[in-house]
């Protein structure tokens, strides 16, 4: 029998364009959609460590090599029947590359705010990169604010209620993560993506996370997250 043959369909440059939403549609049939995330906080908060969990489902423990400038992964995500390619920068938190990272917050889609859960001022200056996001970033942009280093209970000094507050505040979403063991660092990544999703494909409204979900399939997980 003759192997079935079927033909890709063409790459077509004039089929591809992005909206000012940054919804972009590739080739005839698929409707991939791109979007850029970009991740800012204090050095030292977790976002490389949050973006290695994310890519590669591991945390490299060790002593701490602060990112120098800025870098960036793809990472293709599917959400239901829809592929996103998630174009993640990892910002150097470090105050001397703040002008160079401050040139990238127009173009992102999404921001992931991070601080650290055992660093009270990683947590104080959440209110001055908030006001750096909305002189920067695109005033749509999707914003979340993420506890990081939630598995470090015993060193916590800002409770989980302070930052739901903080984020009620600002009405940004708000969850707690942690880098080292994994907890809600995909739902981190995905609530951003579904949010943007929504915004440029019609799909069935859905809650922006279903926490329930979450604590059942992970329930030494659970009690890590919250939203506005
Ligand atoms: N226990 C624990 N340690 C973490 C977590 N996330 C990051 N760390 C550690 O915190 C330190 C700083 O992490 P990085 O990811 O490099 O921090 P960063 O925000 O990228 O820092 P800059 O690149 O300087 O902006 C490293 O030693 C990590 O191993 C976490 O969730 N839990
Ligand atoms: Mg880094």
């Amino acid at each position: 029998m003759e192997p079935e043959t079927r033909e890709e369909p063409e790459a077509r440059d004039d089929l591809e364009a992005e909206d000012e939403q940054g919804c972009t549609v590739y080739g005839l049939y698929d409707q991939d959609l791109t979007h850029k995330t970009i991740l800012v906080g204090d050095s030292g908060v977790g976002k490389t460590s949050l973006l290695v969990q994310f890519d590669q489902g591991k945390f490299i423990p060790g002593s701490f090599s602060a990112t120098v400038g800025i870098g960036f992964t793809n990472k293709v995500v599917t959400v239901g029947e829809v592929k996103v390619k998630l174009q993640i920068w990892d910002t150097a938190g470090q105050e001397r590359f703040r002008s160079v990272t401050h040139a990238y917050y127009r173009d992102a889609h999404a921001l992931l705010l991070l601080y650290d859960i055992t660093n009270k001022s990683s947590f104080d200056n959440i209110r001055a990169w908030l006001t750096e996001i909305h002189e920067y970033a695109q005033s749509d942009a999707v914003i979340m604010l993420l506890g990081n280093k939630a598995d470090m209970n015993s060193g916590r000094v800002i409770k989980r209620e302070d930052g739901e507050r903080l984020a009620r505040e600002y009405g940004v979403v708000f969850m707690e993560t942690s880098a080292k063991t994994g907890v809600n660092v995909d739902l981190a990544f995905m609530t951003a993506a579904k949010e943007l999703i929504g915004r440029c494909l019609e799909l069935p409204k859905e809650p922006k996370f279903q926490i329930n979900d979450i604590i059942e399939q992970n329930p030494q997980k659970s009690g890590c997250c919250g939203f506005t």
